[in-house]
């Protein structure tokens, strides 16, 4: 099968900093990958390298068998990836509803064709519906996860990359269940929060299942927590220093695998 994404001996250089240093790594039309590692090794560098938000020193990224490496990021958008970044980037201010038009009014979709990409995120993630004339940032943070995937995927990407979709909605459960010493200086989180936390970790993993099944369009995930990327990815690769160090079906992150190469 040919490689939707194809990436060669990728360098990018932040400042002076060589951060990628040959990272290599290809996926396949509808596959779920994970990009793992731990902090600082250069996941997000390389998903910025991906999307064009930084430039690339050296390298290739063939994207449906075209290079894209010295595309600009509009283009590339065009061209089928859609990018949910770290932190998410909603407008707090604004509406679900006005988030999601923003999404349709910058990629040019209107009509009937922006009528039936609405039905089908609100299929995806019904939440939205009930809650479209709620502003963004009265959501919780899985919530807000859910509306930037929606928005990213009004444009119809052939791959989908989303930047550590559980971050800011995971601690709160793990401070509950693990670091006693942090629990007795910190107080515990009240228990609708973690109620919410933990529906909102399931809400996502669920959605990027139901993509899966449902969309026919890869995606490529940077996630720090092993037991979603456990769930929901088929392949996974590891980075250590800017190059990707092991990779394999998922089932071959193993304990140990995890411990050598992600664990702090
Ligand atoms: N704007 C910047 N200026 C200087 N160095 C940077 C900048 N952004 C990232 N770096 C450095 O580049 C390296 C890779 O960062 P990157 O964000 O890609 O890592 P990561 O694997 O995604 O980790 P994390 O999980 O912490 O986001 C880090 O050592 C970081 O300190």
């Amino acid at each position: 099968m040919t490689a939707l994404l194809k990436i060669t001996a990728l360098e990018t250089y932040i400042g002076g900093s060589r951060i990628l240093r040959g990272v290599e790594f290809e996926m396949h039309p509808g596959e779920v990958v994970a990009l793992m590692g731990r902090n600082g090794v250069g996941k997000t560098t390389t998903l910025r390298s991906i999307t064009g938000v930084l430039p690339v020193r050296a390298g290739s990224i063939l994207f449906d068998g075209k290079p894209i490496e010295k595309l600009p990021m509009d283009v590339r958008a065009r061209a089928g990836i859609g990018y949910v970044p770290q932190g998410r980037d909603i407008f707090p201010h604004m509406t679900v509803e006005e988030n999601l038009q923003i999404g349709l009014v910058v990629h040019g979709r209107k009509g009937a064709d922006a009528k039936s990409a609405l039905e089908r995120v609100y299929e995806l993630f019904p939440i939205l519906k009930d809650f479209l004339k709620r502003k963004g940032g009265v959501l919780s943070g899985g919530q807000q996860q859910q509306l930037a995937i929606a928005r990213a995927l009004l444009t119809n990407p052939k791959l989908l990359i989303l930047d550590e979709p559980t971050e800011g909605i995971q601690p709160s459960i793990i401070d509950q269940i693990g670091d006693t010493l942090k629990k007795l200086k910190a107080p515990a989180a009240p228990p609708e929060a973690i109620d919410q936390a933990a529906k909102d970790v399931e809400e996502i993993k669920g959605a990027v299942k139901k993509l899966k099944q449902t969309h026919a369009l890869a995606i490529l995930l940077v996630e720090q927590y092993v037991d979603f990327c456990r769930e929901v990815a088929d392949r996974f690769y590891a980075m250590d220093r800017g190059v990707v160090v092991v990779s394999g079906p998922i089932a071959s992150l193993t304990d140990e695998v995890v411990k050598e190469h992600l664990q702090v």
